[in-house]
């Protein structure tokens, strides 16, 4: 009978001979391998440490390579770091997809049961998967009058958050965001009767999202995942119970939609409920930290403040006859250029986006490169996103100015070429992958900091602007969450005082003109 430590010793010679193989079978052709300063387990033991931002430092400090092989022990991940390599990625996108990891969070990040995970994999009537066809169902509801209905629902639930800032005092500017966020999303989503209106549902979908990394390690996950494993499970059981009682009737084109077309399909509520749990990944865990980002980055830099508020003063505000002021969204989209651009450098500069793709054929790219079957393309948004070839000599500054077109009303960005540069920009990430739900997110975010900037002078707590330290273990997300408070102390601009505030949003003007990769 073999002893505990004979077990272990056995085990770690199988690993070792497993990674030798491994190495021995690396292919000459493929992208090389870097080391870690731990051998063997240094790059798992990063991924499990940083999150996936640990494969935006890799790239940053091996950015000689354009592609280069992180070894996982059980696969390898292929990070590119050229954006010419990112085009080469979107032209064999049939090969190299997406589509495994929804299966992947299907499975780990839903708990979704064997049947439906298969139904889920079956081609459907449509010649695609109902994967696809969830999917591709979901495109046209954040699009057009669908969208014009959500947003509607969304501005008129987030003015009393910031009617609430009026009182003035000490916030946690992260949670008062992250909140805000959640019930003015999920409400224009679920309708009237939206589970997460229910304080302890919005925890549950917050506890699931913030230690989401050790649920999909699934080691054990009632024991080392438990926050997450019980907060989803609570979450899971509020969804079923809307759908029992036929919230979805109801609700947003978006909500109906993710339930019509597997319900047609066959599948059961509870498996429904299950997927629909990680939707609110898309609809909060990227808008809520990029609010505060964006909230941040702007109030900590107080002449670019003064100059939004300006913009924002002269072309989207309306007093009415009343004496309501009015905050047009349609104006903002229209006519507030240096926010749109502000909007887009901030998330250029903050995002962690790491577009992520399968390897499901052997395929080379950049005509020297072999990816070999069962493998992982990572394309990192920190170092592509900063890229010199791309953004020119100013890639590492901050410059609120670089996604304004040259005829944009603004003297400071005359002469300026056009910013549009196919595969730097990735915050909303690289074709055919790209976020449906960033004109809603942008519609909320822009209404948000428009509001705010224009009420309100904001301090941070002890007078410094200190970044918060990122949850590492909100692996969804690509916006780095704060883990920890930021305290600031609120106080209504003298301006304003006693006035009342509105929105408004025009139909047909919901889209944005945001630069994708
Ligand atoms: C500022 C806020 C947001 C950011 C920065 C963002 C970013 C992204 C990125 C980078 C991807 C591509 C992921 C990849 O390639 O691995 C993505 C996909 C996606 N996003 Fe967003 N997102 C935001 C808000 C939203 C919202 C509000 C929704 C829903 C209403 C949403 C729904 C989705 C969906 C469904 C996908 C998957 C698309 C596909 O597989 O083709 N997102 N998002």
């Amino acid at each position: 009978m073999l002893d505990l430590s004979q077990i272990l010793i056995l085990g770690l010679v199988a690993v070792l001979g497993f990674v030798v193989y491994r190495w021995r079978s690396h292919d000459a052709q493929e992208p090389p391998v870097v080391a870690s300063a731990i051998p063997i387990f240094g790059h798992l033991i990063g991924l499990l440490w940083y999150g996936i931002s640990y494969f935006g430092q890799q790239a940053i400090k091996h950015s000689i390579y354009p592609i280069f092989s992180l070894d996982l022990i059980f696969v390898k991940i292929y990070v590119i770091g050229s954006p010419s390599l990112v085009r080469n990625v979107q032209q064999n996108s049939k090969i190299l997809t997406f589509e495994p990891f929804m299966e992947f969070s299907a499975k780990r990040m839903a708990g979704l049961s064997p049947p439906a995970l298969e139904m889920l994999k079956l081609k459907q009537a449509s010649g695609h998967s109902l994967f696809t066809d969830i999917l591709h169902g979901m495109f046209p509801t954040l699009l057009g009058e669908s969208l014009d209905r959500m947003n509607e629902r969304m501005i008129r639930l987030l003015r009393p958050f910031i009617d609430e800032l009026g009182s003035g005092g000490t916030i946690d500017w992260y949670e008062w965001t992250r909140h805000a966020i959640t019930v003015a999303s999920t409400d224009s989503s679920y309708g009237d009767m939206n589970p997460y209106k229910d304080q302890k549902i919005e925890d549950a979908f917050w506890d699931f999202d913030n230690y989401l990394s050790p649920l999909i390690a699934n080691i054990l996950p009632l024991l080392t995942a438990r926050p997450a494993w019980k907060g989803r499970e609570n979450l899971i059981d509020a969804l079923e119970d809307y759908y029992n009682r036929g919230g979805h009737e109801n609700s947003s084109d978006l909500t109906f939609a993710r339930f019509k077309i597997p319900r047609d399909a066959g599948m059961s509520v509870r498996d429904i409920a299950r997927l629909e749990a990680t939707m609110a990944f898309g609809l909060l865990s990227n808008t809520a930290p990029a609010a505060f980002w964006v909230l941040y980055d702007i109030f900590s830099r107080s002449d670019l403040l003064e100059e939004i508020r300006e913009e924002v003063r002269e072309n989207a505000l309306h007093v009415m006859e009343d004496g309501t002021h009015i905050i047009d969204l349609a104006d903002l989209r229209d006519d507030c250029p240096l926010m749109i651009s502000t909007f887009q450098e901030i998330l250029r500069t903050r995002s962690s986006s790491t577009s992520t793709r399968f390897v499901t054929k052997e395929v080379m790219v950049g005509e020297r490169y072999l990816l070999k079957e069962g493998n992982v393309v990572v394309m990192p948004a920190i170092s592509i996103g900063r890229k010199s070839d791309v953004w020119g000599a100013t890639n590492d500054d901050f410059d609120p100015r670089r996604f304004m077109k040259p005829t944009a009303p603004d003297k400071k960005s005359e002469g300026k070429k056009d910013p549009r540069r196919v595969g730097g920009f990735m915050a909303f990430g690289v074709s055919p992958v790209i976020c449906p739900g960033r004109h809603f997110a942008s519609g909320e975010i822009l209404g948000l900091i428009a509001m705010t900037a224009m009420r309100f002078d904001v301090l941070p707590v002890g007078g410094v602007w200190k970044d918060p330290k990122a949850n590492a273990m909100a692996i969804t997300s690509i916006m780095n969450p704060p883990k920890e408070s930021f305290n600031v102390n609120v106080r209504p601009r003298k301006e304003f005082e006693g006035t009342s505030w509105d929105f408004k949003v025009t139909e047909g003007k919901s889209k944005y003109p945001l630069v994708i990769g």
